[in-house]
């Protein structure tokens, strides 16, 4: 049976990368995305935004939906403070499959936490099932049509504090122009536009920061 593009580039880390260097992990998946086949990791130049907003943050708790290869999960773990947790959502079960093993090969499987399964199944489990009281970080990078609602689920399921922060990757490619309404004339948040590229190619990409305003 032909191996899978995600398989690929988890065999690529594998090979490349140095066990327990969460760095190593995030620099071979791009150097293998960029020389070999693109895939649909946030990238080293909307990581850069994402590493920022994570520090700026310092999220005991964060979510991310989508988890794919594990790249971000990586990239988000490895800047969490000592106790802190990251709860990354999958549906796809062979996506699942690889983000696993290579979370586990950065060595920060002990932070963070992968749930399979639909986000709109997941998110009303988080307080009772996985023991969340808020979330304080929220990274938003799995089908675009899912941003709106798993934003008003969250807030529904009481999740939010004030300055709770979300940020949604590809607000301009594949693009989430529904999302981008919702959530900019939304008086109970506070958005902020950052302007990227897709990850591994020129085309104009961006990320949305939205800090809920309680
Ligand atoms: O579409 C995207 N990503 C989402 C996605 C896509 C496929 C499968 C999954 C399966 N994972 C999944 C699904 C549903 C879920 N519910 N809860 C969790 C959960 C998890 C997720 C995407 C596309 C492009 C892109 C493609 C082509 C192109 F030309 C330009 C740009 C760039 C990106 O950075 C992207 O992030
Ligand atoms: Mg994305």
């Amino acid at each position: 049976m032909n191996q899978s593009k995600e398989q690929r580039i988890l065999d690529f880390v594998l090979q490349n990368a140095v066990r327990g260097d969460p760095r190593s992990v995030v620099d071979a998946i791009d150097k293998y995305c960029t020389q070999k086949e693109w895939a649909m990791n946030v990238g080293s130049e909307k990581g850069i935004i994402l590493d920022k907003t994570v520090e700026e943050v310092n999220p005991s708790v964060a979510l991310e939906l989508g988890t794919y290869c594990g790249y971000s999960a990586v990239r988000i773990a490895r800047l969490l403070k000592p106790g802190a947790r990251l709860l990354t959502v999958e549906f796809n079960p062979e996506f699942a499959a690889v983000a696993k093993q290579t979370i586990e090969f950065a060595g920060v499987q002990d932070k963070v936490k992968i749930l399979e399964g639909p986000s709109e199944e997941i998110i009303p489990q988080l307080k009772k099932k996985y023991e969340v009281d808020t979330l304080d970080f929220v990274f938003l990078d799995h089908w675009k049509d899912r941003y709106t609602p798993d934003t008003i689920l969250i807030q529904e399921c009481n999740l939010l504090r004030k300055g709770s922060v979300l940020l949604a990757d590809n607000v301009i490619i594949p693009g989430a122009p529904e999302f981008l309404k919702y959530i900019r004339n939304n008086p109970r948040f506070q958005c902020t536009n950052y302007p990227s590229h897709l990850e591994y190619m020129k085309a104009e990409d961006a990320m949305e920061k939205a800090v809920f305003l309680g």
